[in-house]
């Protein structure tokens, strides 16, 4: 039988806390003060770079991400070490810098847990615990050396808490009843409601241009637009459907143009974030291009 032995770290850094808390900490959470582990210039830049490619801190501002670099402490893994154990309760949110790990699950109190997916620099993990008071819903286990940068819990809940929960709650309906997205399970969902990015255009705006490079994936949210090749209207959307995956399938040209026909509400993905949390969907979605090509040819 496979058991994980853990205990979740706990630091033993030297830390205080900062007086003069700033009026939006003090908003979130009255008894909060920021807490400072002390660093150098160059670790703090290594903290500014690992946030950037993380989607969870897109939405914040200068001073709360000064806030997270003060607050957050290094951790090294070695290959093989648990970080996270699942069932246990969680004290700490995690960064990954560099290095790789595993995520393993225990579905139903099955006694061999399943490995799910692999997180590489820039992905985050252990908020769930902190978001929702609940133990640990899965073990991470570091498949390489690692280097990463943990974040209390404090921490997490005022600066993280609202705005991660918030578009989790807000994209959660939405992303359950689009078809594509079924066979996902819901923190897979919640993944990709961490990186989806609003936009909006008027009817008879173009929102993907035929012939142009693509990088980004869109869902329809609101609003009914139509896709067109060389003038002839070739499919047509309406909420929940889906757009602009071929050309970061496939690394080609813009094949259609894609225009709103009322108002629309669309949410984007970039492409990095498409291949990571829609790769395992690239069977579905390559199946559409037999249903573009009938289209088309219906057309001509
Ligand atoms: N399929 C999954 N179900 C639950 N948690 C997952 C899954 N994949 C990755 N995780 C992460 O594993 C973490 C384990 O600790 P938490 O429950 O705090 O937060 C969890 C998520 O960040």
């Amino acid at each position: 039988m496979f058991e994980f032995q853990v205990k979740e770290r706990r630091r033993r850094t030297l830390s205080f806390r900062r007086t003069g808390v700033s009026a939006e900490c003090r908003a979130a959470d009255e008894s909060y003060v920021p807490r400072v582990v002390l660093k150098p210039d160059a670790a703090k830049k290594r903290i500014e770079a690992a946030l950037e490619k993380n989607a969870l801190f897109k939405g914040l501002d200068k001073e709360q991400i000064n806030t997270v670099i003060d607050a957050v402490e290094e951790e090294k893994y070695k290959a093989g070490d648990v970080i996270v154990k699942q069932g246990e309760s969680g004290l700490y949110f995690y960064l990954l810098e560099a290095g790789a790990c595993e995520v393993w699950l225990s579905m139903h109190n099955a006694r061999n847990p399943q490995m799910v997916k692999i997180y590489g620099p820039g992905d985050s993990f252990g908020e769930l615990a902190l978001l929702y008071d609940a133990p640990r819903a899965a073990t991470i286990k570091a498949s390489t050396d690692c280097i990463l940068w943990t974040m209390d819990r404090s921490t997490f809940r005022t600066i993280l808490m609202a705005s991660t929960r918030k578009k989790r709650n807000l994209y959660e309906d939405y992303l359950q009843n689009v078809p594509l997205l079924k066979t996902l399970d819901k923190y897979e969902r919640s993944a990709i409601a961490d990186v989806l990015e609003p936009e909006y255009f008027v009817a008879g705006k173009e929102i993907i241009i035929e012939g142009t490079p693509g990088d980004k994936f869109y869902f329809l949210e609101e609003g009914t637009a139509e896709a067109r090749t060389r003038g002839a209207v070739v499919m047509k959307y309406g909420k929940g459907d889906y757009f602009g995956e071929l050309a970061l399938l496939n690394d080609e040209l813009r094949s259609a143009t894609v225009m709103a026909v009322t108002d629309c509400k669309v949410v984007s993905i970039n492409s990095e974030s498409f291949k990571r949390l829609l790769g395992k969907l690239e069977d579905i979605l390559q199946r559409k291009k037999t249903e573009y090509a009938a289209a088309t040819a219906s057309t001509s």
